[in-house]
């Protein structure tokens, strides 16, 4: 179901029911399949940043390289600047995948640790074939944007910190000036101090270079701090989708208000009026997932109808999307049911 009033005046990135099917390899789910995500929709407007959250394993990673054709859909829709990625020439994704980047976890996989910072950062220029007359100047840049020290360049990636190494993979990243990027948890392998560094690196990038981003990541506190809107997985669904704010102040779907449950708020007050939930039990398989709601397993609030009919998605108030039978308002104390659809 496409929440069809989600749409903005000028979304950089527009994807529709995507679904990404895993076949399962293993000689006892022979013929079966992993619906890693499951019919997705959303809209990222230029120049704004789009948090996904989520449990381990619900589907945050696919949707990230999927959207950049890494690992080509199953089925839906991807348009970039109102163009289908899915169905470009060669050359087309060529251009356009210098507009589209993503950044990864893990900064110690993520570079080639027998390389030199300069070789590094000049591979972006030589692969798209830019001339050399003014990498230096490029690479001078580069690191000023990033907030590295100009005598980085002749050194290796050993030689840095964590922190330092996700600021070269950033600089690798934005080296074209690109308009779009993945950020598939790029803090979460840093020690706490240093990631808000580089959320705050990412920020500053975002302003000064007009980037557009989809930022993936577990930690709701993380995305807060970059994130307009949020959308919220579960097993391979978008379930609650809406402003950075609403999400925060005002969650209405069950597994939102479980997840928020450990987040502190700043203001005690409304800490108090948030209803809590406290997650039990693993996440059910994508392989065979639950009836009617997903989250009806696990979902404190569950009746009867949510383990036979998929609820499907309702503005329960402006640009506030979420896919629940029995959806709450926060706000009013917590736990009070919106009327059912
Ligand atoms: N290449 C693959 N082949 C088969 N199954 C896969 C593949 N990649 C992911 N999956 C499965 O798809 C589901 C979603 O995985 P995904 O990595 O997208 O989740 P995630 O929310 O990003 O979790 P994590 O943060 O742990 O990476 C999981 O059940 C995972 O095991």
């Amino acid at each position: 179901m496409i929440p069809a009033k989600v749409e903005y005046e000028t979304p950089l990135l527009e994807v529709r029911d995507l679904k990404k099917y895993y076949p399962v390899s293993s000689p006892l789910g022979r013929g079966q399949v992993v619906k890693a995500v499951d019919g997705i929709s959303f809209s990222v407007p230029q120049g704004t940043t789009l948090g996904l959250v989520g449990e381990s394993g619900c589907g945050k990673s696919t949707v990230g390289r999927s959207v950049l054709n890494l690992q080509p859909p199953t089925s839906g829709a991807v348009r970039f600047q109102g163009r289908d990625i899915l169905s470009t020439s060669r050359k087309e994704w060529r251009a356009l995948r210098r507009e589209m980047q993503i950044v990864f976890q893990d900064p110690f996989s993520s570079l080639n640790g027998r390389k030199r910072i300069r070789t590094l950062l000049e591979e972006p220029f030589h692969i798209h074939g830019m001339g050399t007359g003014t990498l230096q100047q490029e690479l001078d840049t580069l690191l000023d944007l990033v907030g590295l020290p100009k005598n980085s360049l002749n050194k290796f990636p050993h030689e840095f910190s964590g922190g330092q190494r996700q600021r070269i993979v950033i600089a690798r990243a934005i080296a074209l000036r690109p308009k779009f990027i993945v950020c598939d948890e790029p803090v979460s392998a840093l020690d706490v101090s240093v990631q808000s560094q580089i959320v705050n690196l990412f920020r500053r990038l975002q302003r000064e270079l007009g980037l557009t981003y989809l930022f993936i990541s577990h930690d709701l506190s993380v995305v807060h701090h970059i994130s307009d809107h949020i959308g919220v997985m579960y097993l391979g669904k978008m379930v609650e989708l809406s402003t950075n704010d609403n999400i925060y102040t005002r969650p209405a779907h069950p597994y939102t208000l479980a997840l928020l449950s450990s987040v502190p708020l700043p203001d005690p007050v409304e800490q108090r009026s948030r209803a809590k939930i406290i997650l039990t039990g693993d996440l059910p398989s994508p392989m065979n997932p639950p009836s009617g709601c997903r989250f009806h397993t696990r979902c404190p609030f569950a009746e009867a109808r949510c383990s036979v009919e998929e609820p499907s998605w309702r503005e329960i108030r402006k640009d506030h999307w979420v896919a629940c039978h029995f959806p709450k308002m926060a706000s009013d104390g917590g736990g009070q049911h919106v009327p059912s659809a």
